[in-house]
């Protein structure tokens, strides 16, 4: 199995095709399973007699533009460059050609790092709107993620001024949970859409009924792809849709996630599995970073029944702009007992002793449908929020202005501090510093320190 590294793309003045310079650094790494895969994506690739195999630094990178002209349509490239997408990230640089080239990719990246636009860009590159199918799909983990991915996919989509004749018009269906799947029903069988985002279990019960037909599906993506397979609910279904509804020489399949724990293990099954072709490539952005460095870590030692002050303090001696708190989900056995959950308890002591920030929003599973769907826009709508939520706001949520992290329960795993921790810091090219700060018992230090030698960062002790 090779290991390449991308540093940088270049693109000649006269010719607009990319050339990717490989190097044997460590930031950034390609895997291929196999030599072919690397041949393929050379061969792939236009203008591949260009690519060279050695470093190039300080060569400037490439506009977003210039990775997409030829490949994505102009008012795509417009919309994205009216909402501010002129640079690209290091994975979208990284990944961008590659995808194009019509590879499968494994897409592990810092969270915040901009792969949700990577992969709807490869998505406009392949559609064809003449046609009047379901041509990508997009499987997420949570309703929420899903209705923030169609608002972007929509608004990339949307019908440019200038160029409005010569569009096609592209639509978005969200097909998710707690969603109105009859007016759905009505949808798909007038006129399919031509991009679908949705939960497994709303796309699985389309599927059945056979109102969603997926047999002219050109790209499949699984967002928070490690979330999914191990959502024992879900995992079958995503097993199912891999290997079924279009074949796989059809087909490009993508896998994201910031964090994919043993990939090269999940690389193999993907193969084996016959989920992805056999040249499929992962693109590791920043492998001895798994976080964004601008994110300060800190934890608080608490007393026996002083949590609930603490954090008041902390608040206190912040004054976050904007900011997430963190609780752990309530036992079964708990909610069996009929006790009020911890999230509504804090949401009270908060409303009732903290006077900083009017705007405190609730965001937990047990919610209904329309209260988390509220929550989330009123926070979208500015800034100076206290959002109180479990892990359900901790994948792919994307609330820019977040600026501070609150672990009031410490997360049950590294990979769990990893995506909170990942709620703020998601300005790609900013220099502010976020904060995210664990408060623990003394004897749970343990537990956290297990967390910064697992994901490579240093926490510093803060006394209050
Ligand atoms: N090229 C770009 N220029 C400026 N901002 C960008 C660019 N690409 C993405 N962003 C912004 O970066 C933020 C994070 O992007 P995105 O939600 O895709 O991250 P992600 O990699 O999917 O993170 P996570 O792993 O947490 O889901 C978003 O607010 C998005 O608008």
């Amino acid at each position: 199995m090779g290991t390449l590294s991308v540093t940088g793309l270049l693109f000649q003045s006269q010719n607009p095709k990319p050339r990717i310079p490989f190097s044997t650094n460590f930031t950034n790494q390609v895997i291929f399973p196999n030599p072919v895969s690397k041949l393929r994506l050379l061969q792939a690739l236009p203008n591949s007699s260009s690519i060279s195999i050695e470093e190039n630094p300080g060569k400037k990178a490439p506009t977003l533009r210039e990775i997409c002209q030829g490949h994505v349509p102009e008012h795509v490239i417009r919309r994205a460059e009216e909402v501010g997408y002129t640079r690209p990230t290091d994975v979208q640089l990284q990944a961008l050609p590659i995808l194009f080239s019509g590879c499968d990719c494994i897409l592990h990246a810092q969270t915040g790092s901009g792969k949700t636009l990577a992969y709807l860009l490869l998505i406009f590159s392949v559609i064809n709107t003449q046609k009047s199918a379901v041509q990508a799909v997009i499987v997420v983990p949570t309703r929420e993620l899903g209705m923030q991915v169609t608002k972007v996919a929509r608004m990339l989509a949307a019908k440019h001024v200038e160029l409005e004749l010569e569009q096609k018009c592209c639509t978005v269906m969200a097909l998710l949970d707690g969603g109105m799947l009859r007016r759905h029903n009505s949808w798909l069988k007038a006129e399919p859409p031509t991009i679908v985002v949705a939960t497994i279990r709303s796309l699985c019960q389309m599927l059945e009924k056979q109102t969603l037909k997926l047999e002219s599906m050109r790209v499949l993506i699984i967002d928070e792809v490690d979330f999914m397979f191990n959502s024992s609910k879900e995992v079958g279904s995503l097993r199912k849709l891999l290997t079924s509804y279009s074949s796989l020489n059809n087909r490009q399949t993508v896998f994201a996630s910031a964090s994919i724990p043993q990939h090269r293990r999940f690389l193999h099954d993907c193969i084996q599995q016959k989920w992805t072709k056999s040249d499929v490539i992962h693109v590791h952005a920043n492998p001895i970073q798994p976080m964004p460095s601008c994110l300060y870590h800190r934890f608080v030692i608490y007393g026996k029944n002083r949590k609930h002050q603490i954090l008041l303090s902390l608040l206190l001696s912040d004054a976050p702009e904007s900011s997430i708190i963190f609780v752990g989900e309530q036992s079964e056995k708990s909610k069996k007992a009929g006790n009020t959950p911890s999230t509504t308890l804090l949401v009270e002591f908060l409303k009732a002793s903290y006077v900083g920030c009017s705007d405190i929003h609730l965001l937990e599973e047990d919610t209904n449908f329309h209260l988390r769907a509220a929550s989330l826009s009123e926070v979208r709508q500015g800034g100076n929020y206290i959002l109180v939520a479990t892990d359900i706001a901790a994948r792919g949520v994307d609330l820019p202005e977040t600026t501070h992290i609150y672990n009031f329960d410490l997360p049950r795993t590294a990979v769990d501090y990893l995506h909170r921790a990942g709620r703020t810091g998601r300005k790609p090219f900013s220099e502010n510093k976020c904060t995210v700060t664990s408060i623990l018992l003394s004897e749970e230090r343990f537990v956290l320190k297990r967390y910064e030698n697992e994901l490579l960062f240093n926490c510093e002790e803060l006394i209050l």
